[in-house]
C-alpha cells in the first residue's frame, strides 16, 4: 500500500537579488506503507530541503505531497522529524521531553495512557533507566535516544530522520542504527532518512534514492537494497553484495550526481548485469567477480 506519494516536487528559495533560486525540481517519487527510504546526495544538492517539505516545515514551491492519502499542508502529527541535534529542553526530564509531544497528540488520553505511552518508548531505545535524568546528565548519545523515543512515541504515519546519527562517535552511531532497526521492524513506520553515509543507507535501507547535484536538483536515481529483515551488521558485512551496492553509491556520487539524465531504477539484479551473468545470490556473485 502506497504510503507517500511525492509528485512534481520543487523548491525556490528567494535569492537577495529578488529572483528565485531553483533548490529542487522535479521531484518525484512514491514510498510503501513500512518502508525505509534513504535520501544522499552531494552536500547542498536539497535533501534537507525535501525532508523539511516533507514535515511540512519548508513551504512546497510546486507540486505536492500526499501522505497516507491526504495531501499535506503544514506540519502535521501524522509525521515526526529526528535532526542531527535532539533540542532537548534543558529544564525537562528524558520523560518530561517526551510528555511534552505526547500530551499534544494524545489529548484525550488519560495521564495513565500517556505515562505508559512514554515510558514505552524510551524503554525502546534503552533508556528505562535513565527516564529521571535532565539532558545536562546524558551524554549526546542518550539525548539522541530521547528524540528518537520523542519522535516515535507519537505514533506517526511517517517518520523523517535528518542526519540523525551525525554527531555521534562510530561505536554510539551503530548502536542507535540498531536500536532505529529494531524499533521500525517491530513498528513498521515508512520512514525517509537523509544521510551522507553509504554505509548507513545500505545497512539500513529497502531503497536508496540518488539525488543530482544542485541548483534544480532531482531524483537521479533508485537503488532497491535486497536484504532480508531483521538484518544483522556482521553478516551483511561478509556479503559481497553488501559491496557491491556501496561501490554503485559511491560511483553515482563521484561519477554520475552531475548529470541530468532521466531517472534510472535499479535492483540487485540490473546492478550486477555487467557481469554479464544473470545473478541471484551472493554465492552466485562472489563466483562471478573471483
Ligand atoms: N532558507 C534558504 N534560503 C535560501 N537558500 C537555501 C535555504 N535553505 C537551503 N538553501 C539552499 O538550497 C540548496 C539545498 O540546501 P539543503 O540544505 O536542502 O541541501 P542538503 O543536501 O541538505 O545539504 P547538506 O547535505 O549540506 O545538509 C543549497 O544550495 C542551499 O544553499
Amino acid at each position: 500500500m502506497r504510503s507517500v506519494e511525492i509528485f512534481n516536487l520543487a523548491k525556490f528559495y528567494p535569492n537577495p537579488y529578488g529572483e528565485p533560486f531553483k533548490a529542487v525540481v522535479d521531484f518525484n517519487l512514491d514510498i510503501q506503507q513500512g518502508e525505509f527510504v534513504g535520501l544522499i546526495g552531494h552536500s547542498g544538492c536539497g535533501k534537507s530541503t525535501v525532508l523539511t517539505m516533507l514535515a511540512g516545515l519548508n513551504e512546497i514551491s510546486d507540486g505536492g505531497i500526499v501522505v497516507n492519502g491526504r495531501e499535506i499542508d503544514g506540519a502535521g502529527p501524522d509525521r515526526a522529524v529526528v535532526f542531527q541535534s535532539p533540542c532537548l529542553m534543558p529544564w525537562l526530564t528524558a520523560f518530561g521531553n517526551v510528555m511534552l509531544g505526547v500530551k499534544n497528540v494524545y489529548p484525550h488520553a488519560s495521564s495513565n495512557q500517556r505515562k505508559q505511552i512514554v515510558e514505552s518508548a524510551l524503554s525502546a531505545v534503552g533508556l528505562a533507566d535513565s527516564m529521571k535524568k535532565y539532558p545536562r546528565e546524558m551524554s549526546g548519545g542518550m539525548q539522541q535516544r530521547v528524540g528518537i523515543a520523542r519522535a516515535i512515541a507519537l505514533k506517526p504515519k511517517l517518520l523523517l530522520l535528518d542526519e540523525p546519527f551525525g554527531r555521534l562517535d562510530s561505536l554510539t552511531r551503530m548502536e542507535l542504527q540498531d536500536v532505529m532497526l529494531d524499533i521500525l521492524h517491530r513498528e513498521k513506520i515508512t520512514t525517509v532518512l537523509v544521510s551522507h553515509d553509504v554505509d548507513e543507507v545500505v545497512f539500513l535501507c529497502d531503497r536508496v534514492v540518488m539525488m543530482t547535484n544542485g541548483p534544480a536538483a532531482t531524483l537521479g536515481e533508485v537503488l532497491n537494497i535486497d536484504f532480508e529483515r531483521p538484518r544483522d551488521r556482521a553478516s551483511l558485512l561478509q556479503d559481497p553484495l553488501y559491496f557491491r551496492y556501496l561501490d554503485h553509491l559511491v560511483s553515482f556520487l563521484t561519477e554520475r550526481a552531475h548529470l541530468r539524465t532521466e531517472p534510472r531504477h535499479y535492483d540487485s539484479k540490473s546492478l550486477l548485469t555487467f557481469t554479464g551473468k544473470k545473478i541471484e545470490s551472493a554465492d552466485e556473485l562472489s563466483q562471478a567477480v573471483a
